[in-house]
């Protein structure tokens, strides 16, 4: 019998409630990290209201659990709040089941490495349009970023162009997904742990869930819908341009489901849009918060840039290989601060791990934030030190991008991670290439100190902070307006 092994060490849990007094409602990552050096141990365990959670906080029980004993802990925790919003269509939060793997392998289809390369045209039209916007309104250069992540996501997934954020399509899934960023997080909403609060009225106290879900279905329906409807419009028009829509309608392998065509290309489509936009721009916002509080960074990444590539041109998708110290900023960038700090998982069955207990229906988190601030990997974790990444000779000193912890573990890592690479790492080197940051001013012309704190929830982002990015030269201002003919150029040279 696996139970008679003990459960993971953990604050003793008191009556009833077990350790509900405990848990942490902010930044919990840090909280269980810390937990994670008092009782010695990478695995720990929390007990709320009778459920089991168990906090995977180390690489070597990550790669225990979530790679050696993929079969067990591949599930979602089932929770009640995504039915009640019409969340429990998309392929993050599904748990195990046929659904789930008809599912995932069309994303292993067409997400794959290399087919990532027929989204590069999309990439560096939208980061042109970036570059132009913050040379226009420099201030506005968070907002940008997150019409950036906006647009190219809405123009890769649905061949649909923004201009802005107040975008019809783009205000209701973002949303959509703050609110169901806001109300799953283990804790986050009582009726997760207790799904019988379903069945009290609505008078009710505590049962303000209700309407709070109602609002989030009916924006989620339009959301998963509305862009569906208006690409097959313009399919039956003849004017739908490449996209992953249209080529999931001519996705053979998708005729042959048991469900119908349309239903999992509106699953398949707004499940990429959640997956993709609130965590690239979240990559995106932390990589312009290390560089600016890194000149000197920003000022060796461009001579490696130039030195390799020349000042003539705006880098390119298929340059990342050339560029190790780059590569190194990138690496670091996403080591810094995941943008999913706390990813849940499911055991399926009883199990027993590093001798510890798990028992069957153990909601068990990955510690992304954890792992990446584990001091014995990487050296005074809080810092922004693109260099531990690299050999003293300036190669690289780990060669797998696999390794970048914040996509996840095993069969449910991030599937769009190749695709996230290629657009956070072009985004970061066009801004690096042309622009310098400088701290803001404020209106005595003082210094404003680069600061942020970071938000709570499923994705979390750095919270507003200032600089000032001036374009490094007339040459980058001239690249800036007239590089979109020469990028388009080199590409149809090099395609
Ligand atoms: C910097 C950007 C991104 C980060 C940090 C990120 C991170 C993650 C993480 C941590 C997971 C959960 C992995 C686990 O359970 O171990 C995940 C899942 C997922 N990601 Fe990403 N992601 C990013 C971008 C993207 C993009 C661009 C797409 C789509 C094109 C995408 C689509 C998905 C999907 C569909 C899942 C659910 C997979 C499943 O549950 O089987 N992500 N991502």
């Amino acid at each position: 019998r696996l139970s008679k092994f003990p459960l993971p060490p953990g604050p003793p849990p008191r009556l009833i409630i077990g350790n509900l007094a405990d848990l942490p409602t902010i930044k919990p990552w840090i909280t269980y990290a810390r937990w994670s050096k008092t009782y010695n141990s990478e695995l720990i365990h929390v007990q709320a209201l009778g459920q089991n959670i168990v906090i995977v906080n180390g690489l070597a029980a990550a790669i225990e659990v979530f790679e050696k004993r993929a079969h067990n802990f591949i599930s979602r925790p089932e929770l009640i709040m995504l039915r009640l919003m019409n969340w429990d269509w998309n392929l993050g939060l599904m748990p195990y089941g046929p659904r789930w793997a008809r599912h995932r392998r069309i994303y292993e289809s067409t997400l794959r490495k290399e087919s990532v390369m027929k989204y590069e045209d999309i990439q560096t039209s939208k980061i042109q349009d970036l570059l132009q916007s913050i040379l226009e309104t420099p201030q506005h250069f968070l907002r940008h970023i997150q019409t950036l992540t906006a647009a190219f996501s809405m123009a890769a997934i649905y061949g649909y162009d923004i201009k802005s954020m107040e975008d019809p399509y783009v205000d209701l899934a973002d949303k959509s997904v703050a609110m169901l960023s806001a109300s799953i997080f283990p804790g986050a909403l009582l009726v997760n742990a207790f799904p019988v609060l379903n069945r009290l009225p609505r008078w009710f106290p505590g049962t303000g869930f209700k309407s709070f879900a109602e609002e989030c279905n009916a924006l989620t329906t339009r959301m998963r819908d509305e862009p569906i409807a208006n690409i097959k419009r313009r399919m039956a028009e003849g004017t739908a341009p490449a996209c992953l829509a249209v080529k999931l309608f001519e996705e053979h392998s998708i005729k042959d489901s048991p469900e119908p065509v349309e239903e999992i290309v509106k699953d398949v489509t707004a499940s990429t849009y959640a997956g993709a936009a609130d965590t690239a721009h979240s990559a995106i916002r932390t990589a312009f918060y290390c560089l600016a509080s890194h000149p000197e960074v920003v000022r060796k990444a461009r001579a490696e840039i130039h030195h390799i590539l020349g000042t003539g041109r705006l880098p390119l998708p298929s340059d990342q290989p050339l560029l190790p110290y780059l590569e190194a900023v990138f690496r670091e960038v996403m080591r810094f601060y995941p943008a999913a700090p706390l990813v849940p998982r499911a055991a399926l069955e009883d199990d027993v791990v590093g001798g510890y207990f798990i028992p069957k229906g153990t909601t068990v988190l990955s510690n992304l934030w954890a792992i990446t601030h584990d001091p014995e990997m990487f050296e005074d974790p809080d810092e922004f030190r693109p260099e531990r990444f690299l050999n003293p000779d300036g190669t690289l000193n780990n060669d797998s991008e696999d390794r970048i912890f914040a996509f996840g573990f095993g069969r449910r890592i991030c599937p769009g991670r190749h695709l996230a690479t290629s657009f956070v790492w072009t985004t970061i080197a066009s801004v690096i290439s042309v622009f310098d940051f400088h701290p803001a001013r404020d209106e005595m012309g003082n210094e404003i100190p680069v600061k942020t704190e970071y938000t709570d929830g499923l994705v979390c982002h750095p919270k507003a902070f200032q600089c000032a990015l001036v374009p490094y030269s007339k040459e980058a201002t001239s690249l800036i307006d007239g590089s979109l003919h020469d990028v388009n150029e080199s590409y149809s040279m090099g395609a």
